[in-house]
């Protein structure tokens, strides 16, 4: 329990006077891929943004990597790529990396590795208001990158790519977790959720499970996660 990367005990998070996190507890393991699935709106980025420490929660605690979240200590230790890219539109990918590495303390010789690392080479003197919204993302992804964070919490990083891009980034994610980075990452498309060591699945703000791929389609009977998933909720459906 002590070496897990988080935990999360009883989280209540409210936005708008709706309970959008509804007293949710797990944990994550040091070098794993963590899948956050689940629907939209069903709290995801509202999770991720409470695990880096940036959300104003009602109730519970996270702790992540031994600290509170949110506290200072944890600063570049932890890795964010939001929905919305946050990269400099009047900057080149290389200027924006180089900007916030000198932020970040990290080495300027990283710089060039993130940008490799999420297949941006060419274009890395290509000014960011010139990039697709998906290249964009990748930037914004080289971002929470850079300093080699031991926590990354990446939000639908694979949106709007394509099926070769999207293989790309899951084998760099499953080669970070193999040295020992642990990943959670998010997506409302169930066919990712294969590629996770474990998942947490999400509905209207509560953990509908939280397993390995392998473990649920046992535990269903369904060989499709996206079936397994169903399943889980006609279940629910039924005890509630
Ligand atoms: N700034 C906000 N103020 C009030 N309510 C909000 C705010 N942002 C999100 N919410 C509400 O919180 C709930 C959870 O939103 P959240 O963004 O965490 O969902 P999500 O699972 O990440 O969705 P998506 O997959 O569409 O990104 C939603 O009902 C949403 O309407």
């Amino acid at each position: 329990m002590t070496n897990s990367a988080i935990v999360v005990a009883g989280l209540r998070v409210i936005r708008g006077g709706r309970d959008v996190l509804r007293d949710l507890s797990f944990t994550v393991e040091p070098g794993s891929v963590t899948g956050l699935l689940g629907p939209s709106g069903c709290g995801k980025t509202t999770l991720m943004r409470a695990i880096v420490g940036v959300q104003l929660t009602h109730g519970g605690s996270v702790t992540v990597l031994g600290e509170p979240a949110g506290s200072k200590p944890l600063r570049n230790r932890i890795g964010y790529a939001t929905q919305n890219p946050a990269v400099y539109a009047d900057l080149t990918i290389t200027e924006s990396l180089r900007y916030f590495a000198s932020v970040l303390g990290a080495p300027r010789a990283s710089v060039a590795e993130v940008i490799e690392q999420v297949g941006l080479t060419s274009h890395a003197d290509v000014l960011v208001g010139q990039l697709s919204g998906g290249q964009r993302g990748r930037a914004s992804l080289a971002v929470a990158l850079l300093g080699s964070p031991e926590l990354l919490v990446l939000d639908e990083p694979t949106v709007g790519l394509d099926p070769v891009l999207r293989e790309h980034l899951w084998d760099l994610f499953h080669r970070l977790a193999a040295q020992g980075t642990t990943l959670v990452v998010s997506s409302h498309v169930m066919d990712e959720a294969a590629r996770c060591t474990r998942l947490l699945l999400m509905r209207e703000g509560v953990l509908l499970a939280d397993d390995s791929p392998d473990a649920l389609r046992a535990e269903t009977g369904q060989q499709d996660l996206e079936q397994a998933f169903l399943h889980l909720v006609r279940e629910k459906e039924h005890t509630s």
